[in-house]
């Protein structure tokens, strides 16, 4: 374990989005963390609100000292935030989906410098439907498995991450999923998992109604990632 200051020294990027407004008000409510900056693709008309420094990303070189950073962006975003965290030695929790093939290879190479965490979702019901969903596809072999995911209409990938997360999960249990994605007003995020055969069905339902779940959960993995050697860490190995 390396020694970090107390509290440890955040950096929100993707700050102005509605991951990083929901990331800002709930670190203020926690003593073990501070936020040392906050970066989005633009400047904001007012360069520290709230106590906080805001910068733009063509200024993330010149970002005050941080511990770990989290993002909450987009995949144009990541590269820069991945390089920046490599560069000052800082961990990254990031929950940025519709990453591109070699920027989850770039992510898998830097886990050998720094501490990093990827998770398509922060929230705790999703991990155990993750669990379900593998158990259902070892336990149903041969039954039909269908992923249908539904969100906000501003959400720009899909299938969302959660989707193909939940994919891969049948997939270790012997299925082969479909996906199916619906874009509808503001929907947080649901993901809905059926296993069909001739004459039944099973169904699966997550429904997160409120961002702060995946808020909470990435603020308390970074506040556990931050003392960790580098590696690529899971959520499960961060939620003790
Ligand atoms: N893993 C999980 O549990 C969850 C993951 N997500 C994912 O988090 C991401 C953000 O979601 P959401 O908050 O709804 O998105 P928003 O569109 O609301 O916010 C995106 C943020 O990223 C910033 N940004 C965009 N481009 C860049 C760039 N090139 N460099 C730096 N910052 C940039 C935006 O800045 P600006 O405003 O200046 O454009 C904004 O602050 C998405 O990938 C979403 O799928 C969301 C919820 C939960
Ligand atoms: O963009 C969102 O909003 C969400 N994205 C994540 C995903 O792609 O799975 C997680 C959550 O469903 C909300």
């Amino acid at each position: 374990m390396s020694e970090l200051p107390n509290p440890i020294r955040v950096l929100i990027h993707g700050a102005s989005g509605r991951m990083g407004q929901a990331l800002l008000r709930l670190a203020g409510e926690r003593d073990d963390l501070v936020v040392t900056a906050a970066v989005a693709r633009a400047q904001p008309a007012q360069r520290v609100i709230d106590g906080v420094a805001h910068f733009a990303a063509s200024e993330l070189t010149g970002v005050p000292a941080f511990d770990v950073a989290i993002d909450f962006s987009l995949p144009q975003g990541f590269d820069g935030i991945l390089a920046l965290c490599e560069e000052r030695g800082a961990a990254l929790v990031s929950g940025t989906t519709g990453l591109e093939a070699v920027q989850r290879e770039a992510l898998q190479a830097a886990s050998t410098r720094i501490p990093l965490l990827w998770a398509a979702n922060f929230s705790l019901g999703v991990a155990v439907l993750s669990e379900l969903v593998e158990r259902a596809a070892a336990a149903l072999p041969g039954w039909d498995c269908d992923i249908v995911e539904s969100h906000h209409v501003h959400k720009q990938d899909a299938p969302s991450g959660t989707a193909l997360a939940l994919g891969a999960s049948a997939e270790q249990g012997g299925a082969h999923p479909r996906y199916a994605s619906l874009r509808a007003g503001d929907i947080v995020g649901e993901h809905f998992v059926q296993f069909t055969t001739l004459g039944e069905r099973i169904e699966l339902n997550h429904r997160a109604t409120n961002r702060d779940i995946f808020a909470r959960g990435a603020l308390h993995a970074a506040a556990r990632l931050a003392a960790r050697p580098p590696g690529h860490y899971r959520l499960r190995d961060l939620l003790a």
